[in-house]
């Protein structure tokens, strides 16, 4: 199939489609004046590229969309446009571009199509708002992320002793699959860090509206992802089947919010209700407008839970697969003073793990939890690279056109990170390491959180989270191998479903040793 696609894109590609990229007369002056080159152009045989979105579906079905972007964007150059459905877009994995993006430039662009898309889901709020609106739901959130405000600490211990629990139970003739766990976890964990009230889902085996908010949730997303794919014309999908998976996610939430409305009645609301800070107790001193109130809730839902449980699933699949790497990992975590106590670790401990550290970077190296993420030129613009013959020349980028970035192909660019850049090598951040690749100064060549203004606000939180987790399960099994026979094809390109993060389409299957 990936054999055929390389033919396939060597004939598309065609540098003569340069013409195609003309800029009008207002937009020369800038161009010229930058010395703007057009990029290399890809396009589809059929008529508005339609073979193109084709390959994209097969890729998706085939549970391979990643490695078919890697492909296309391999072959296409690292920073190309795209022809699709009569509309020209700029794909990039050039760190340059990306920082100008999200950065340097950052007035320049907005979330585009992405804001109409996401709203069924999820409303108003910091996923699918710009300028001064998004700049009030990230001051409203930015207290969440306060630890000295909020002890979500407390929360995840909670929520991981329950998780173990279920490892424990689930496992069937010692294999447990750890990634419906992880996704259960961290929607427990967020729900009482963020509502005060947590789904518990983990310890609702029976009642499963924990679950079912779950698979809504997923559902919701997955049409997400495939209407983003269409970039203009996201509104062609939808149906009964995403409406419904949207009302129970609002309806779900709706019932705590109105349950915390009810008990705003009976009580001071001025007075924070239970421990530390709730993110829902300050909107409500906000507004009482519910669906303001629900819209907000869902994207923190959405930011906090998908996220840390990929970033888990990953980490164990690979570190099933590397048992030397567990090894030397697991001797850091039984090594921890408050592990000779019988004590759990504590966050002093957490972040004193080096090496904990550099296996967590180098997951979300291979598997940023959001491989792939998209922004639209609200102005004119210039990006530092990407035309002329060579790449390296400023491109272009006219008003209204949508730049994609594909952070999981950039992570494995091997003029960044080696020949190696495919493999899961921890080490590879060790500072003392002698090795020809200084990644210390990687800057926007390594962007699992993004970066510039709209940089992750949740980055310490799901470390603390990941890191708590990982620990207590390496020092809960003497050995954690892989629960699954696969193909070595399957070993080297797992397969993987992408919503709006990436997940493993085999889950995590483990087998534990005690
Ligand atoms: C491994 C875990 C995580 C990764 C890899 C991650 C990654 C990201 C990325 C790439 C974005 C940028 C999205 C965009 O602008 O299009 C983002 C934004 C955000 N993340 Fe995270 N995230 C993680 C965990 C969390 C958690 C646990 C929370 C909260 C509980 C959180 C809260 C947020 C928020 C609020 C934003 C929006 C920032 C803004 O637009 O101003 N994240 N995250």
């Amino acid at each position: 199939m990936f054999d055929q696609h390389a033919q396939d894109e060597r004939r598309l590609l065609s540098r003569t489609a340069f013409a195609l990229s003309i800029p009008l007369l207002q937009e020369a002056k800038l161009a010229t004046e930058h010395g703007c080159q057009p990029p290399p152009v890809l396009a589809g045989k059929w008529p508005l590229s339609l073979d193109l979105l084709l390959e994209v579906n097969k890729a998706d079905k085939a549970r391979q969309i990643l490695r078919f972007f890697v492909s296309v964007l391999e072959r296409a150059g690292p920073t190309h446009a795209q022809l699709l459905l009569g509309t020209k877009s700029i794909n990039t994995i050039d760190p340059e571009n990306i920082e100008a993006i999200l950065s340097t430039h950052f007035k320049n662009f907005t979330l585009g199509a992405r804001e109409q898309n996401f709203r069924p889901l999820l409303g108003h709020g910091i996923f699918t708002q710009n300028g001064a609106e998004w700049k009030y739901s990230r001051d409203l959130l930015r207290p969440i992320f306060n630890h000295q405000r909020t002890d979500y600490f407390t929360h995840i211990k909670r929520a991981v002793d329950n998780m173990l629990i279920r490892v424990r139970e689930d496992a069937y003739e010692g294999v447990v699959d750890l990634q419906p766990l992880f996704f259960l976890l961290t929607l427990d964990v967020t729900t009482a860090a963020v509502l005060g009230k947590s789904t518990n889902s983990l310890q609702d085996k029976g009642g499963k509206i924990g679950l079912q908010f779950a698979r809504a949730f997923d559902k919701g997303q997955h049409y997400l992802a495939i209407r983003g794919r269409l970039g203009d014309f996201y509104w062609v999908v939808g149906g009964k089947e995403f409406r419904d998976a949207c009302s129970f996610v609002h309806e779900f939430v709706d019932k705590i919010v109105q349950e915390t409305l009810d008990q705003g009645a009976l009580s001071d609301r001025n007075e924070p209700r239970t421990e530390g800070y709730l993110f829902i107790d300050s909107l409500i001193r906000q507004t009482k407008e519910a669906t303001v109130i629900r819209d907000q809730l869902v994207n923190i839902l959405l930011a906090g839970r998908d996220t840390t449980a990929c970033l888990l699933s990953w980490t164990f699949r690979l570190l099933s697969r590397h048992p030397d790497i567990q090894r030397r990992l697991r001797d850091e975590c039984t090594s921890l003073p408050s592990f000779r106590d019988g004590k759990v670790p504590t966050k002093q401990e957490l972040k004193g793990m080096e090496y904990l550290g550099r296996v967590i970077h180098e997951v979300l190296r291979l598997y940023p939890s959001v491989p792939i993420n998209m922004r639209q030129a609200c102005k004119d613009t210039v990006l530092p690279v990407g035309g002329g013959p060579d790449g390296k020349a400023p491109i272009f980028v006219r008003k209204g056109v949508a730049v994609s970035y594909c952070v999981y192909a950039m992570q494995r660019r091997k003029d960044i990170y080696g020949e190696d850049a495919n493999e899961f090598r921890p080490d590879r951040w060790d500072a003392n390491e002698q090795s020809e690749r200084d990644l210390r100064n990687i800057n926007w060549g390594y962007l699992p959180f993004n970066g510039g203004p709209r940089v992750c606000l949740g980055q310490e939180f799901a470390i603390l989270e990941a890191s708590y987790t990982i620990v207590r399960l390496l020092q809960a099994y003497q050995t954690i191998s892989v629960g699954e026979e696969e193909t070595q094809d399957e070993q080297t390109h797992p397969r993987h479903t992408i919503t709006l993060v990436v997940a493993s389409a085999n889950g995590c299957k483990v087998r534990l040793g005690v």
